[in-house]
């Protein structure tokens, strides 16, 4: 059974981790799952644990042949995907599908409402809701409790679905978005972004199962009501570095859900922890979605696929924006290692995914861990 080091500080979609991570050691796991192979077909071996290997830079993958290609050309991709998932835990998409003039826009619709007056963002203040919706100010959360506040502000939606209605109010995560009157074109230019990313994230649930050696579509039931949630990221600059060596615009953690699916602006910092403890530059990349496995496909894979320790720090000495949609499965799904998707030995999953989301998102993040 795995189990992390260090205390969860966290935020949405996101769980901190200030101290290296068991650097997917997962004898225990691994060797678990060897003892069984699973009637969804997981040949015992086919897949090698994630390793802790010093990776030095994130691979790129053209997605065009997953999403139009024949069933060798799925497998090819998907086999990338795995093997980068494997190694890094994180990966460069090219050719996803998503129009850049819709990635434009939504980036578009950040500046515009991060750079309104403090008392316009606050009239959709996530305080306003019990489901983490809305906006949160610079320093509202913390996601390495050995750093001060992130230096960061943002803005969340989720999915909302026929039933928000009903939920809203009602304390669990599902519920409604608020939206802000301004700036004009906000909420379609979101609306549109999640919708793209959402089903872009189902394809990747898609290519991941295939890279497992499993049917393409074992997560498809994990994942039809997905609670996904988007982000808006607007990050201060801090010119010449932190002044502060505690000062991040996001601390060291990795992120709660099954991936992770980023757009960045063309200023850099983020970076990702390899298994030497050095940080790996992830920079920019036009046209390039950055994706990363969250602790749910982590737990899901059996830890064969990574979730990688990750930071942002932006010495630029301009604002630096990112568009981050957390891909979820549904909230009544039980995070469990790999039995109910491939018959292995369970690792034990006790919570649902609407519990481990709920515990990342809120401010009592210590005891955020899966088994
Ligand atoms: O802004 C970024 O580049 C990454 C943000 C991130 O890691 C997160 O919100 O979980
Ligand atoms: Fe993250």
């Amino acid at each position: 059974m795995r189990r992390y080091v260090g205390r969860a500080d966290t935020c949405i979609g996101t769980r901190r981790n200030s101290e290296p991570k068991e650097e997917h050691d997962m004898t225990e796991t691994i060797s678990s799952t060897h003892s069984d192979s699973g009637p969804a077909g997981v040949t015992t071996g086919a897949v090698p644990p994630a390793k802790s290997i010093p990776f030095t830079q994130v691979p790129l993958v053209d997605f065009q042949g997953f999403r139009d290609g024949t069933d060798a050309d799925k497998k090819r991709v998907a086999a990338e995907i795995g093997k980068a998932l494997n190694d890094v835990g994180f990966f460069y998409l090219v050719n996803h599908g998503i129009p850049a003039g819709d990635v434009a826009d939504v980036f578009g619709a950040a500046r515009g409402f991060f750079t309104q007056p403090a008392g316009r963002k606050d009239a959709v203040s996530s305080e306003n809701t019990s489901n983490h919706r809305g906006y949160f100010p610079m320093g509202g959360e913390n996601v390495d409790p050995a750093h001060t506040r992130d230096l960061k502000e943002g803005f969340d939606i989720g999915f909302e679905g026929p039933l928000a209605q009903e939920a809203a109010g009602k304390g669990g995560l599902r519920g409604l978005n608020q939206w802000p009157d301004d700036p004009p074109g906000f909420r379609p230019a979101l609306e549109r972004y999640y919708e793209h990313t959402v089903a872009l994230g189902r394809d990747l649930c898609r290519a991941f199962a295939l890279a497992l050696d499993m049917e393409e579509d074992t997560f498809d039931r994990e994942i039809e009501h997905s609670e996904s949630r988007m982000r808006l990221l607007s990050y201060p600059p801090q010119p010449g570095g932190p002044k502060d060596s505690r000062a991040f615009g996001a601390g060291a953690h990795t992120d709660c859900g099954c991936l992770t699916i980023l757009a960045q602006d063309a200023i850099g910092g983020l970076s990702a922890r390899n298994s030497a403890g050095d940080w790996i530059a992830v920079d920019p990349i036009e046209n390039a979605l950055i994706c990363n496995v969250g602790d749910i496909m982590e737990q899901w894979s059996g830890g064969r696929f990574a979730s990688t320790v990750h930071r942002v720090i932006n010495d630029s000495d301009r604002i630096r924006y990112s568009v981050a949609l957390f891909f979820n499965p549904n909230l009544d799904v039980v995070v469990d290692s790999f039995k109910s998707l491939t018959g292995a030995k369970s690792a034990g999953g006790k919570s649902t995914t609407e519990e481990y989301l709920g515990c990342c998102f809120s401010e009592t993040r210590s005891a955020c861990q899966l088994p």
